[in-house]
């Protein structure tokens, strides 16, 4: 079975998709739950727009990853669901958007509570403090618009050069999706 490592920053963790999870699990709760509910919170970061995902488990444990440094997600809105088990530590922190001055200058701390999610921007500044004690698994889905990323890479900036890949790849498409309101992407 292949084994990539969840994103470019954790080592610990699984790719749902190698688990052959986005068709039966993934898609429908990002086509269903995800949108709707981004729709309402976030209009103007294609939160109606979601037409893709990357979504993983991360995992956090004495001599493996204990904690994540401050980074901005390769997505336009990120849900991080606390799966378990029991840990002490490892709480998440939030700055503002990463294009910001002072992006970090005072971030919001948030004790990650067992069955809950947290939604944000995947352009906010954010990482895990160290993890103390137990082991903690974190489920995160990526959650990409085409209508917004198409336009300029959230990652450089820039107008992305597109290449050929498998699955949903990073989230770029050719075309634009053609129900897209352009006015309402600022
Ligand atoms: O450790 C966490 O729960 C945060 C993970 C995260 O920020 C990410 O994978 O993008
Ligand atoms: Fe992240």
């Amino acid at each position: 079975m292949p084994k990539g490592r969840p994103n470019t920053m954790n080592n610990y963790g699984v790719l749902l998709h190698e688990l052959g999870l986005d068709e039966p699990l993934v898609t429908p709760l990002r086509e269903r739950f995800l949108q709707p509910l981004m729709a309402l919170l976030y209009p103007d970061c294609g939160g109606g727009w979601l037409d893709s995902h990357s979504a993983f488990v991360v995992k956090y444990a004495p001599g493996q990853d204990r904690e994540l440094g401050c980074h901005y997600d390769n997505a336009e809105l990120t849900l991080n669901v606390a799966l378990g088990k029991a840990f002490t530590g490892g709480a998440l922190y939030f700055g503002d958007l990463f294009q910001a001055p002072s992006a970090l200058a005072r971030p919001l701390e948030v004790e990650h509570v067992v069955g809950r999610g947290i939604l944000h921007q995947g352009g906010q500044l954010h990482g895990a403090r160290p993890l103390g004690t137990g082991e903690r698994w974190n489920l995160v889905v990526w959650l990409r618009a085409s209508a917004v990323r198409n336009r300029l890479c959230p990652m450089c900036c820039r107008k992305p050069e597109l290449v050929d890949d498998d699955g949903f790849g990073d989230g770029f498409t050719r075309e634009e999706p053609t129900t897209v309101d352009a006015c309402a992407l600022t």
